[in-house]
């Protein structure tokens, strides 16, 4: 079977709940999708030992992630609820930012359930299960991590009300997808587009082109972001207790103070900010 002629993704038109769920159909993955989960496992697993934060790849080991093909997310969420209570539900991919957020409110993480086509191995459009699954599930068995997501999913509706959106989720682009933590070791990632990334694992890390600048949360909030590239910047959290104490703070006041202030660019350095390493922007 060519890749062609592989519905690009085979769960577009699959039955779907009213909270955007439907069903993995685990069974129905065929043998070459099992084996273009097993590539793409093994070539992040090769890069992230001295990357990946502690966190992700003592989780990743607590969850058995290493099982050849796809995870069965029953099975997974089996495991994983024993630890932090969260549990993976399938959906068939982006959903409504009001049904994502009820999830993570709800300690439910929703993961696409279809494996990106052979030709976008290195190339995604949307998240897949890849993606959800190796990027963000491991740091769901994380209890301060795993309360932080919780928290940011109940922050949602409140940012909606106040048509804020984009300032809340500029914060889950800058740390939950893209985002990396200083420990004792050097600077490590726990963002999951850059952990399901391998050109990305590197040029995060260890390129000359990008800022890397301490966490500041009103500072991200006022910062857009790159979607179909590298990021330009990174912020840089000191731990996962940092992440949820920003999120026990009145909103509403900060949200208020954003409101009267500008945007900045992704390539932007500004006064105030703590560089870790200012970009030569060469890439
Ligand atoms: C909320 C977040 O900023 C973003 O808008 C969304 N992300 C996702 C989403 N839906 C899925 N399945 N996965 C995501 O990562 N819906 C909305
Ligand atoms: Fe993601």
């Amino acid at each position: 079977m060519t890749a062609s002629s592989e519905a690009k993704n085979r769960y577009a038109n699959a039955p779907r709940r009213a909270d955007w769920t439907i069903d993995q159909d685990w069974a129905s993955y065929s043998p070459a999708e099992h084996d273009r989960w097993n590539r793409l496992f093994a070539r992040q697993a090769k890069l992230l030992p001295g990357r990946a934060c502690g966190a992700f790849l003592d989780a990743k080991r607590k969850l058995e992630l290493s099982r050849a093909g796809i995870p069965n997310f029953e099975e997974l969420s089996e495991r994983l609820a024993a630890i932090t209570g969260w549990r993976v539900v399938p959906v068939a991919g982006l959903i409504p930012d009001d049904a994502f957020f009820a999830h993570l409110a709800g300690r439910r993480f929703p993961a696409g359930a279809f494996i990106r086509p052979e030709e976008e191995l290195d190339y995604l459009s949307e998240p897949d299960v890849f993606h959800d699954v190796f990027g963000h599930v491991p740091l769901l068995a994380d209890p301060v991590y795993a309360r932080f997501l919780e928290s940011y999913g109940k922050g949602g509706a409140r940012a909606q009300q106040r048509g804020q959106l984009h300032n809340l989720a500029r914060l889950y682009w800058y740390t939950v997808e893209f985002g990396l933590i200083r420990e004792p070791e050097g600077l490590r990632i726990f963002g999951a587009g850059i952990l399901s990334s391998p050109g990305e694992t590197c040029f995060s890390l260890e390129d000359s082109s990008p800022n890397r600048i301490g966490f500041d949360l009103s500072r991200i909030m006022r910062t857009n972001y790159v979607i179909s590239d590298y990021q330009q910047t990174y912020f840089v959290i000191d731990g996962f207790e940092q992440l949820l104490e920003q999120c026990y703070q009145d909103f509403d006041a900060l949200y208020e103070a954003l409101a009267k202030q500008g945007d900045l660019s992704p390539d932007q350095i500004v006064a105030g900010d703590r560089v870790i390493t200012k970009g030569d922007m060469h890439y």
